[in-house]
């Protein structure tokens, strides 16, 4: 509890900006309560001063006096409502920007170890919950309790047993809800869960519509797709098993309260110790808190996972690095594109070790191309120039200094990274290339897409650079995926460029003019490129090759060739003509 307390104080302090509108509108929902408790009273009052006794101007009066109220307790209650979901809605508002914030500022590692579809949820469905919290629930508890309270003061004063009779069935009303919350919840996360889980085949169904088609395991699909389905269905019918039998319960402990009062009621009206207003007042009253129960017994249930959704958001956010930068961090204002690991030694959350004392030195300008068997750890040294990850061991410099210290940004300017399956956007072509340098101009964007030679591509397009590519848009192939990627690093006019196997997915005549292209693009740039291909030596200085985290071989492509070790063995493995 302690630690719900804690999550609670720190959503209230979300609240802060906030507190005006969210104190109004707690007043606002205590008048409410307080107008609604009141109508019986006066409602007995017409009864038995005004039709009892036949003074029907007073009836009137009163008439008119609870239609008075019932028009404050509407504005009451519209303006308590605004009030407070403006506050939460605020409040929720920056929770949601400091997740999102927070998991932006997460390391790699972190979304290696984490299911996106959790993230989302956390931003979604999380937030949704918060917001119900802080806008719905309190209000609806705050409104409840204090309702209960005017109206068992009203009670009490009017008839002390038929008030334990109310009292009793408020008891037995809040139990049944409060049992039908608890066990109709769990039920209804397994229905979110289950739901979540036929969401995924969907999507994951259309994301490998080409994969099933070409494979023609469709009914494979459809049989775990109808497994799921059927869960679905089963948990839908236990929950309203459960929702059909509580549900209705307090309604029949209402009747049996109002008969018993109605019984009791009309003895003592007859023994002229209640009058008949009363009686009428103290069945409306049972009728007007029927509602207010039902919301308490849901509210009670609620209040501990509404404060675990925060205690998962706030965790989202606080296990996030504060800054992404060393305090200490520094700028590189004029790069030369020196690149340099001493002893690096790399292990993943895994506990595989991938790098085991790297030593590597790269000039500025070199063109370096790293080879090796799959999974060797090629990929792996990019990432660590690019700081995804850092070394457990040793260090990795830029002219230099420790890319630990050198502020993000300026690491940012310096090195592109160009993943084997760049990602587009589902925006358009200026947006995508533009990504990194948002307010980049037209000329500057049209400068790299011509050096990266996708220029005249998009330039034949209908809406040229304002083609909206990716998901509902234009698809690109792969080469023009790369040219798109390799055009948006240029933006940036890096020294250093990373390139993660940019031609494995490209066909033989596609292949050959990237490679063309790339010597101008890597013109003036240091480039370290992962590849099995051996097209690409021709643009390199020297090859390293990597072999279980270790460089086992490096040296100018020709000489490696004469010496005969293992990168001879590779060309001769692939059986491709090596020429320079
Ligand atoms: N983010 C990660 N988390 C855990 N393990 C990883 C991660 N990235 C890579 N690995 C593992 O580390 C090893 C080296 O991966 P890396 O991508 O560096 O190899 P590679 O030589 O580039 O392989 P390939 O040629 O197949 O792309 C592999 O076994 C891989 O499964």
């Amino acid at each position: 509890m302690d630690g719900s307390l804690r999550q609670l104080e720190r959503l209230l302090s979300y609240l802060r900006e906030y507190r005006w509108h969210f104190i109004g509108g707690i007043g606002l929902v205590l008048l409410m309560s307080y107008t609604n408790g009141v109508i019986p009273v006066l409602i007995r009052n017409a009864i038995d001063k005004g039709i009892v006794t036949k003074k029907y101007s007073v009836a009137f009066n009163y008439g008119l006096l609870i239609l008075l109220v019932a028009v404050f307790n509407g504005i009451f209650s519209f303006t308590g409502r605004y009030l407070l979901v403006k506050s939460a809605q605020h409040a929720v508002y920056y929770i949601r920007m400091d997740a999102f914030k927070a998991i932006q500022r997460h390391r790699m590692e972190f979304f290696d170890k984490t299911f996106s579809g959790q993230l989302i949820s956390r931003i979604t469905n999380d937030t949704e919950r918060i917001t119900r919290f802080l806008s719905f629930r309190i209000r609806m508890f705050v409104y409840s309790i204090f309702l209960i309270a005017v109206s068992l003061y009203y009670m009490i004063r009017m008839n002390v047993f038929l008030s334990l009779v109310a009292l009793g069935t408020i008891a037995v009303v809040v139990l049944l809800n409060t049992t039908y919350a608890t066990k109709v919840r769990p039920i209804y996360d397994k229905i979110r869960h289950q739901t979540g889980v036929i969401a995924s085949i969907a999507t994951g169904t259309i994301a490998g519509i080409k994969t099933i088609k070409s494979l023609s395991v469709e009914e494979n699909i459809q049989e775990k797709f109808s497994k799921e389905n059927e869960n679905l269905y089963s948990l839908n019918i236990d929950a309203i098993k459960i929702t059909a039998l509580y549900g209705n319960a307090p309604f029949l402990i209402l009747g049996l309260a109002m008969s018993a009062m109605l019984y009791y009621g009309g003895k003592a009206i007859i023994a002229k110790t209640l009058t008949v207003g009363e009686l009428v007042a103290f069945l409306t009253y049972m009728l007007t808190m029927m509602w207010p129960l039902r919301a308490l017994g849901f509210t009670i249930g609620d209040i501990q996972r509404s404060l675990a959704a925060a205690a998962r958001l706030f965790e989202v956010i606080d296990s996030a690095p504060k800054a992404i930068d060393a305090p200490d961090a520094v700028e590189i204002n004029d790069p030369k594109g020196e690149v340099e690991f001493r002893d690096v030694w790399l292990t993943y959350h895994t506990g595989r070790t991938v790098l085991r004392g790297v030593n590597l030195k790269v000039s500025p300008g070199e063109k370096v191309l790293i080879v090796g068997p799959p999974g060797s750890g090629k990929s792996s040294i990019l990432k660590l120039i690019a700081r995804f990850y850092v070394p457990d061991k040793g260090e990795v410099l830029i002219d230099g200094v420790n890319v630990k210290k050198i502020k993000t940004e300026s690491l940012r300017r310096i090195v592109a990274y160009v993943p084997q399956e760049p990602f587009i956007f589902n925006r358009s072509i200026r947006e995508n290339i533009a990504l990194a340098k948002p307010d980049a101009k037209m000329d500057e964007i049209i400068r790299a897409a011509k050096i990266a030679k996708i220029h005249d591509f998009i330039s034949s397009l209908p809406n040229g650079y304002d083609t909206i590519v990716g998901e509902k848009g234009v698809t690109l192939s792969g080469g023009q995926r790369q040219r798109i990627a390799l055009a948006r690093a240029l933006l940036l006019d890096p020294k250093i460029i990373l390139l993660d196997d940019p031609v494995s997915n490209l066909d033989a005549e596609t292949e050959k003019r990237l490679v063309e292209d790339l010597k101008e693009i890597l013109k003036g740039r240091t480039a370290l490129i992962v590849s099995q291909r051996l097209s690409l030596v021709k643009l390199t200085d020297r090859v390293i090759v990597i072999k279980d985290g270790r460089i086992i071989e490096e040296g100018k492509p020709s000489e490696l060739v004469k010496k005969g070790g293992a990168f001879s063995e590779m060309i001769r493995a692939i059986g491709e003509e090596y020429e320079k």
